[in-house]
């Protein structure tokens, strides 16, 4: 599991430490931990020794470090040249630099081979205004990309995309969510002494044995039945290739039954694509959970269809994840009976989906909303969470999935090969195997499943990817591969 933290909480975590007069010595501990990271992209490229490094330097802590870094790189004979982007640097930084031999120009010289981002870190207030960056030029952030929100991922005008940021003390949520997370390139944390200060994080991702311990393989005495079973809604006249897409999938994650109900030209795909699925036209059966909306519609049919899912959850006291359609036909009644049943329940939207979901059920939230969705994605799914008191996993390039408690879990797996017509309905079909595996009283709390869920399909997205452009019939197939750990 990884953690990460806003810049605000890192800052307070970092309070004490300059109470203490430990200011300098954090910085050196961060510019150390800058410069060897510097010293290995340049080792990767060629010589280490005589190559150009630039650091364009902001008037702040963030040029502080650049220019410490500058200063130790100097001593490993690299030619360090620090250019002001502001009125004023770092005084010790500036010094340290002089001290070792670097160099201050106006301009970045041509024949850089790295470029350090030094200008804004946490204590950044908006954008700025970059210089040309030549091209073929490596470029290391300084703790995180000049201009992207340490709290959000919200990046300002003239972020310059960095192949690596290292940072400092902790993961900043800003570096594993949406924007932030592209410009940041490849992240490398340095340890600066913070661990003791930092609190809860306030985002976490899966890594790969997380995720895998969920869809782990079946014990040795398991039986179909405690394989999990899940029961799909899905499909519909108009779309009927979602029910093979959610079916498909969640017999690739590995469960010991798939049931699906829904018309007969859509059982009669289902079918031909799987035998082994158990079809009928109603919700009877023996399914442990559910997975209900991709491709159902909006008439009055797709909502007796999914009434008629959401009272066996009620009934069952069954998990249940809502995706596509169903965001648009479920009811606060519903969903306040499905908690009353103590059943697990996770929504499944897109950033669209999400704003009309919200606006239609939680009408006192919906001012600004959009807006908040596409700025800071994480509040939004933490809000909507909260107050429908339900797992939210929200799509995009990073998959949120937000609690009602607060818990919070974004995955950056896949991407965006993985925007293609069905891919979310595969999503749907991992999401439900999840639930269904697990059971209520399973390990593992529900946004971790959900989340667990975003990671195999994310995975399996940039597996299917490097054989090429792929549909979403690509994914179950991907799945297994992920599975079976090639
Ligand atoms: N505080 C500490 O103990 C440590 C801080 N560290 C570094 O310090 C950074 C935070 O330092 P600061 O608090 O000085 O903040 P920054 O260096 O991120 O930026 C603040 C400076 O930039 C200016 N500024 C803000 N927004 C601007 C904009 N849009 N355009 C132009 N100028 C702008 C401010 O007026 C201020 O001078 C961290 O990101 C990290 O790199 C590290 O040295 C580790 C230890
Ligand atoms: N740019 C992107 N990078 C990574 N993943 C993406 C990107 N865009 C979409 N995805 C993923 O692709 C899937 C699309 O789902 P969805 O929007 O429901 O599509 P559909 O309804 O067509 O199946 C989601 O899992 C989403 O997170």
């Amino acid at each position: 599991m990884l953690n990460a933290y806003t810049g605000t909480a890192v800052r307070a975590a970092e309070k004490p430490l300059l109470d203490a007069a430990q200011g300098e010595a954090l910085m050196r501990r961060a510019a150390w931990g800058l410069a060897a990271w510097v010293v290995r992209e340049l080792r990767s490229r060629g010589p280490v020794a005589g190559s150009t490094v630039v650091a364009l330097v902001g008037t702040g802590n963030n040029g502080g470090d650049a220019l410490w870094a500058l200063a130790f790189l100097r001593r490993r004979g690299v030619d360090a040249v620090a250019v002001p982007t502001g009125e004023r640097m770092h005084e010790a930084g500036l010094d340290a630099l002089r001290r070792a031999g670097g160099r201050v120009t106006d301009r970045i010289p041509d024949n850089a081979v790295l470029l350090v981002d030094g200008v804004l870190g946490t204590g950044a207030r908006g954008g700025w205004e970059p210089p040309r960056v030549p091209k073929g030029v490596a470029v290391v952030a300084c703790d995180l990309p000049s201009g992207v929100g340490a709290d959000t991922g919200e990046v300002a005008r003239g972020v310059i995309l960095a192949d690596l940021t290292v940072t400092f003390g902790a993961l900043k949520t800003g570096l594993v969510v949406g924007a932030g997370a592209h410009a940041a390139g490849r992240v490398e944390p340095v340890d600066i002494g913070l661990s003791p200060y930092l609190g809860e994080p306030d985002v976490s991702s899966l890594e790969r044995d997380d995720a895998l311990a969920v869809f782990a393989p079946p014990a040795w005495d398991d039986h179909k039945y405690r394989r999990g079973v899940l029961g799909v809604c899905a499909g519909s006249e108009q779309y009927p290739g979602a029910a093979v897409l959610v079916c498909s999938s969640a017999l690739a994650s590995g469960l010991g039954m798939v049931q699906y109900a829904g018309p007969q030209r859509t059982a009669g795909l289902v079918l031909t694509a799987h035998p082994e699925v158990v079809a009928g036209t109603g919700v009877e059966g023996k399914a442990q959970a559910w997975a209900a909306g991709p491709g159902l519609g909006s008439d009055d049919e797709a909502r007796s269809r999914l009434t008629e899912v959401v009272e066996a959850c009620v009934d069952g006291g069954l998990p249940l994840v809502l995706d596509a359609s169903a965001l648009g036909l479920v009811t606060l009644d519903q969903l306040s009976r499905l908690r009353g049943a103590g059943c697990e329940v996770v929504l499944t939207p897109h950033q669209g989906e999400l704003v009309k979901l919200v606006d239609r059920l939680v009408p006192h939230l919906a001012d600004g909303f959009a807006d908040l969705a596409k700025a800071d994605p994480v509040a939004a799914a933490r809000r909507t969470a909260e107050v429908l008191a339900v797992v939210v996993l929200l799509k995009g390039s990073t998959t949120v999935c937000a609690a009602p408690d607060g818990r919070t879990l974004v995955q950056n797996e896949g991407g965006a090969e993985l925007a293609t017509a069905g891919t979310g309905d595969c999503l749907a079909g991992l999401v439900g195997s999840a639930l269904a595996r697990s059971g209520p009283n399973g390990p593992g709390a529900t946004v971790e499943k959900a989340a667990a869920a975003a990671w195999l399909h994310g995975t399996a997205g940039t597996r299917a990817a490097s054989d090429g452009p792929f549909g979403a019939s690509t994914v179950p197939d991907a799945i297994r591969r992920v599975l079976a750990g090639h």
